[in-house]
């Protein structure tokens, strides 16, 4: 990138720092020429001049931004072509290449459903028949499908869904419907005007029984006019807090037949007399959501390392303020509060990826076993993914918060580009599984586990600490780093127990499980996040430790560094349930704090290289505060100046009703 034009204040910063960013870089692209892959790739793109907006994408209507962002989408879909001809489905693995997406709008693809779930779907759902027709035309985007579960009365209780879809032996079809107005599938992206396939998930009816939720493969208009087909209304659902340009859509049935084998067959089938063959494992049907689950930590790294880059940047160039009389304002970066509200979220974008690698790799493992008949280890990968899904997509919410209140008043400007990023990260907290849902999915499973602790069983892997510390009452402190990994495993163990005793109490003779289940969920949720911090404490850790031996040493002491701090941080936010659970002392506390202050004192000089180090190029950044070359005031001006209502100086509604007002007061 071009060093002349860059401010003084981030010029100064790179060459305080001690390590090569071009480490950095290679590292978190996972070697040397996924960087430049993932570089040339970029280039391309963002170079395109077919790409840049005249007028930025917020002062476009509705209709038009949705417009825009499919013209562009469409553009981007022709250039990755040459990039994507080679990758099938079978060796997709996460990676930090394709996030070009946010380089091409500043809001979310119309097509994000297509790749991230109606392909997925396809894959993991249909049989190999299926699967060879479908597929390659889908990867092509031949068809633009995508995958249309939620309905307007029912998103969490899958089991509630009402559309329908019942068998009609005579013709070899089944026939869907939406039987009530909460019926209709409401909210899934691409639906309203983009796809024109989509997963129906429906309950299913055959031979007059009925067999729960199963996914449909649906053509819903015309592939040559578009025009949605006899039997389908479709349409959209309206502005949003965020994804304004997700195009999401809702969707009803009258009698809208489909051919008997556009069920999805690979685990359930329906044979052409209405015979029902029954899955290995129903939850199978959930798989794609186990799978969007674990992707989901790296989309939320990849938010938070934007508003990380913008909020880092904007601070070493921000001056504001004099600490002593007669001296300089400081750089806002240089006030310990800042680092204090700037650096965990830094840190958490690193977590949030290697705890993702880690997660990914579990589910490669399970889902391969799934496909030699093994499930045994389904339960596990689903109470993880629940967990992590959660409480990564909340703490990235807070803490793109926090990137943008450290911004001060420009951090609300839609420019900054961090009130987008915020609607994106919010909206993932609900969507895949809502926050306090999942907690209790995990919850349940740690309920189980402890009843494995009463009847010392050998428990699963992620859960084993458990019976560690299942007898003591206050697990021994120690100040390092593997004491606190075990101090989250006492305080996740001590509320696990906890719940459990909560739930027996309720238990009084008359009282269903299930109601003392609901009087403790408050008591389960907290244990399934204490349960989630100890796993991202304890695995950030190893794999940190880890990567910081592969790399130079300059280098491997940041990580450590950003790790350490992830750990003193959580620390003295749980700071009262290691008192309840562990011996930790308050002058144990107090060195804590300290630490992690001097912590925030190592990072510091190194913050810009750090976020330098995600290497997003300005137009994946999209931000007047977080560009390379620090040139904040120019552009916050520069845009400003784009206002359509700068364009006269004097606007009409003057004349239409601010005079007559003036002129009204006068007599
Ligand atoms: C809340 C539950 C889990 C409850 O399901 P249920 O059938 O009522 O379950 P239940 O009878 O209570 O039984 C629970 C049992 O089912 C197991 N289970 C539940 N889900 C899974 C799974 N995925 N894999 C493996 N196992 C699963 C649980 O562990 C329970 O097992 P257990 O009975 O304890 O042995 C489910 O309904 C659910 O997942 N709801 C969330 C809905 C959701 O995530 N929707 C996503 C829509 S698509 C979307 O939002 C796209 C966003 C945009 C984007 O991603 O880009
Ligand atoms: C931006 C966005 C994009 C989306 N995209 C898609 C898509 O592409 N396809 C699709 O099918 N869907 C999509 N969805 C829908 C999404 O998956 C659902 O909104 C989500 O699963 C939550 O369901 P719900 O809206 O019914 O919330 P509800 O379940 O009604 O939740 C409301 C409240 O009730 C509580 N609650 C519900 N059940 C329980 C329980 N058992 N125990 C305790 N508390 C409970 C919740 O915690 C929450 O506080 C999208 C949603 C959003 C916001």
């Amino acid at each position: 990138m071009a060093e002349h034009n860059v401010c003084v204040e981030l010029v100064r910063e790179r060459q305080k720092c001690t390590f090569e960013v071009q480490e950095l870089i290679h590292l978190i692209d996972g070697g040397i020429t996924a960087t430049e892959e993932r570089r040339e790739v970029e280039n391309v793109v963002c170079t395109d001049p077919r790409i840049k907006d005249v007028v930025p994408e917020e002062y476009l209507s509705h209709k038009e931004r949705y417009e825009n962002a499919i013209r562009k989408n469409c553009i981007l879909q022709e250039i990755l072509k040459k990039y994507t001809e080679k990758r099938t489905w079978d060796n997709f693995r996460p990676s930090n290449k394709y996030r070009i997406s946010s380089g091409v709008v500043k809001d979310i693809s119309p097509f994000m459903l297509h790749t991230g779930m109606f392909i997925p779907t396809l894959v993991n759902q249909s049989d190999d028949e299926q699967k060879a027709k479908w597929v390659p035309k889908a990867m092509s985007m031949e068809i633009i499908g995508t995958y249309a579960q939620t309905e307007l009365g029912h998103g969490s209780f899958i089991r509630g869904l009402e559309t329908t879809a019942t068998y009609d032996p005579n013709t070899e079809e089944f026939v869907l419907n939406t039987p009530n107005l909460t019926s209709y599938k409401w909210w899934p992206g691409g639906l309203a005007h983009t796809a024109n396939h989509c997963i129906v998930v429906a309950q299913l009816y055959s031979k007059g029984q009925h067999y729960g939720v199963h996914p449909f493969f649906v053509q819903i208009r015309d592939i040559e006019t578009h025009v949605p087909l006899p039997g389908i209304k479709v349409g959209e659902i309206g502005p949003k807090l965020g994804f304004q340009t997700a195009n999401n859509g809702f969707l009803g049935f009258e009698n809208f037949r489909i051919p008997r084998r556009n069920m999805l067959m690979k685990n359930a089938q329906v044979l052409k007399d209405g015979t029902y063959i029954k899955s290995k494992n129903d939850k199978l049907t959930y798989g794609t959501m186990v799978f969007v689950r674990v992707i989901i930590l790296f989309d939320l790294a990849f938010e938070l390392s934007r508003a990380a880059t913008i909020a880092v940047r904007y601070s070493a160039v921000r001056h504001q303020s004099q600490l002593k009389a007669n001296e300089p304002e400081l750089q806002i970066i240089d006030y310990v509060t800042q680092q204090h509200k700037l650096f965990i979220g830094v840190s958490t974008s690193h977590v949030f990826r290697v705890v993702g690698l880690w997660l990914w790799n579990t589910y490669v493992k399970v889902n391969a076993d799934i496909g030699k008949g093994n499930m045994d280890q389904l339960p596990e990968l689903h109470a993880l993914a629940c967990c992590l899904k959660a409480v990564c997509s909340r703490d990235a919410a807070a803490r793109v918060e926090e990137f943008r209140l450290a911004c001060g008043g420009h951090g609300f400007m839609t420019s900054s580009n961090l009130p987008i990023i915020n609607g994106i990260v919010s909206a993932s907290i609900t969507y895949e599984g809502e926050f306090s849902v999942l907690m209790l999915q995990t919850a349940r499973f740690l309920m189980k586990a402890w009843n494995g602790v009463l009847a010392r069983k050998t428990l699963t892997p992620t859960v084993s600490y458990l019976s560690k510390f299942s007898n003591s009452d206050r697990v021994q402190w120690a100040n390092t780093t593997a004491g606190i990994i075990s101090g989250f495993q006492a305080a996740a163990a001590g509320k696990t127990k906890e719940a459990y005793a909560a739930i027996q109490s309720y238990l009084k003779p008359g009282t269903d499980y299930e109601d003392a289940w609901n009087s403790a969920s408050v008591q389960l949720v907290s244990a399934s996040e204490a349960h989630c911090r100890a796993i991202l404490c304890e695995i950030s850790w190893s794999e940190m430790q880890r990567l910081s031996k592969t790399v130079s040493p300059n280098l491997g002491k940041v990580l450590l560094e950003l790790a350490e701090l992830y750990l003193t941080y959580w620390s003295l936010e749980k700071r009262g349930d290691l008192l309840m659970y562990t011996t930790i002392s308050t002058a144990d506390i107090a060195k804590l704090q300290a630490r992690y202050e001097e912590l925030l004192a190592l990072i510091r000089p190194n913050a810009v290289g750090i976020v330098d180090g995600f290497d997003i190029r300005d137009e994946i950044l999209n931000s007047t505060l977080g560009a390379y070359d620090g040139r904040v005031y120019e552009r916050l001006m520069e845009e400003a100046k784009k206002s359509p209502l700068n364009a006269e100086p004097v606007n009409e509604s003057f004349h239409k009703y601010i005079k007559p007002l003036m002129l009204k007061a006068k007599l």
